[in-house]
């Protein structure tokens, strides 16, 4: 190991060090992982609606009998709306935790960007998803 890496891998063990557990294994991962999924689905609404949302866009697509790689595109686009709502809900954890019920103007900031960050994503996932299924879906109405 040259000097360099030694000293990164020192840096990367000591800040690990500073976290209250660390998950030795890949399966204490997904473990941590799924808890934090489970924490948004039970405590953030806006979560559990385009959970829902994603799973009726899902559902028609498969009626609509849409080809596999639109279904792809679909569920690459739910995935990346509810991946922002996870990672919005870390950034409101992170700031309550560091500020507390204390105002704060970078606290606003941060919960502000995370939310249009949100709002951005779910706004082109509802384009994608009219591109995608409304074509095939005037076809079978009318
Ligand atoms: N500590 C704070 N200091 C300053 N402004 C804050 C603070 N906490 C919240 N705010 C403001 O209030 C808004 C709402 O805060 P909240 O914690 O409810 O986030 P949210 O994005 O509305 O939550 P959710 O995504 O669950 O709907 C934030 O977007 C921010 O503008």
């Amino acid at each position: 190991m040259t000097g360099q890496a030694s000293t990164q891998s020192a840096r990367r063990t000591i800040r690990r060090r500073q976290s209250w557990q660390v998950a030795e294994t890949l399966s204490k991962s997904f473990t941590y992982a799924g808890s934090g999924i489970l924490y948004a689905t039970a405590t953030q609404r806006n979560f559990r609606i385009h959970l829902i949302v994603g799973t009726m866009a899902f559902v028609l697509g498969a009626c609509l009998r849409i080809t596999l790689l639109e279904m792809a595109v679909i569920g690459l686009t739910v995935a990346f709306v509810l991946a922002l709502e996870l990672i919005n809900t870390a950034v409101e954890a992170t700031v309550d935790l560091i500020v507390g019920d204390q105002y704060h103007r970078l606290a606003g900031i941060a919960k502000d960007c995370a939310a249009g960050a949100v709002l951005i994503g779910s706004s082109a996932a509802l384009v994608v998803a009219a591109c995608i299924l409304l074509p095939p879906l005037w076809r079978a109405l009318f």
